[in-house]
């Protein structure tokens, strides 16, 4: 795998020190174990306990108390944070594939050869698995994720002055998206009805949720700082990806040249990363991904679509879950979810 050497300026792909011997793993430090027995239990599709407001993974959880323990962000670090199934994997492509470009002609870029979640590291499942020193290891500038709410990774970030872009999606589609993740991603997920994981999500006691409360803490933050937190949607990335994509160079500070804008770099870049690109690729469709939970990497590629809940939910059940998500969002400025537009 030593096919991806550093290369100066730019991230390398998080692979090439996971790989390397002379930043070996480490045993978990701390045993969080005992602590996160007693906290509240919910089976669902993945087995999760309330943590600090949220319903964390049981598998992610010690991974996240470990980071708010020791992990501290370094000035030029980009965190792509989101909530689970609103395109994470595809901002990780499109970040990463725009600010290694110059390094990594697009041709024979990583992203052929590695799953965009080999290329950037996702924080609480490495320091759940003891890679702590890995993530460390990375030379600057990293690009690292997280689905870590703002409340649990506020302190880690806090003062570092460091870059962060959070992607948000229709939470009826991301509801749609985990529950058909959690039916073949991987056999260690519970298979429960669509009902039952629509119940679930409206309460918020869902992996990662309250999704309303997940999504208010970055939106809150993005107001705040937007110079140094981003804040897209899901669905602007599918109307606009060009655009998009331009937006997200300058805000990590690479933005492309007139010269590459005319040549068409930033086409071929979404063009690598777009769903039809990614899905054809070997790597995608046979390997398997993630210590813990080993996802197939086929499975985060699935339609890519906006709109997908119409055919998992009656109009009821939309309205149902629009009227919970308004009244949360009430008064915050983020809008643009209803099933009714
Ligand atoms: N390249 C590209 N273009 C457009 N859409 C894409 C792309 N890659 C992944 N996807 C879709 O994103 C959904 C998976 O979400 P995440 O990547 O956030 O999953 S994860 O949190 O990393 O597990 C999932 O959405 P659904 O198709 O609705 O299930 C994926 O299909």
């Amino acid at each position: 795998m030593a096919t991806y050497p550093p290369r100066s300026g730019a991230p390398i792909p998080f692979k090439v020190i996971e790989e390397q011997e002379d930043h070996p793993s480490q045993p978990r430090l701390e045993d969080y174990d005992d602590f996160i027995s007693t906290l509240p239990f919910e089976k669902g599709s993945v087995p999760s306990r309330k943590y600090q407001g949220f319903w964390y993974p049981e598998g992610f959880l010690p991974g996240a108390m470990a980071i708010q323990q020791r992990f501290k962000a370094r000035p030029d670090d980009l965190f792509l944070v989101s909530f689970p199934k609103s395109g994470t994997t595809w901002l990780k492509a499109l970040v990463f594939a725009t600010m290694t470009r110059k390094q990594y002609p697009l041709a024979r870029h990583p992203l052929l050869s590695l799953n965009p979640h080999d290329c950037v590291a996702y924080i609480e499942e490495r320091f759940a698995i003891g890679q702590a020193s890995k993530v460390e290891a990375l030379p600057s500038p990293r690009i690292l994720s997280t689905h870590m709410p703002y409340s649990l990774l506020q302190d880690s970030v806090a003062g570092s002055g460091c870059r962060i872009i959070y992607i948000a999606r229709d939470p009826k589609d991301a509801l749609v998206s985990f529950w058909h993740f959690t039916q073949k991603s991987s056999p260690k997920l519970n298979k429960i009805p669509f009902t039952e994981a629509f119940e679930a999500f409206c309460e918020g006691k869902f992996p990662f949720g309250p999704i309303w409360d997940h999504l208010l803490g970055w939106w809150r933050e993005s107001l705040k700082r937007p110079e140094k937190v981003l804040f897209l949607k899901y669905e602007g990335l599918l109307e606009e990806p060009v655009a998009n994509v331009k937006r997200l160079a300058e805000f990590v500070g690479c933005p492309f040249s007139e010269e590459e804008e005319e040549g068409g770099m930033v086409e071929e870049i979404v063009r690598l990363c777009s769903m039809e690109s990614m899905k054809s690729l070997e790597v995608n469709k046979v390997r398997k991904h993630g210590p813990i939970y080993q996802f197939a990497n086929s499975s985060f590629f699935r339609k890519g679509v906006k709109g997908d809940w119409r055919n998992h939910m009656s109009p009821e059940m939309a309205r149902r879950l629009d009227v919970i998500i308004e009244e949360k969002l009430q008064g915050s400025g983020l809008t643009g979810w209803s099933s009714q537009a």
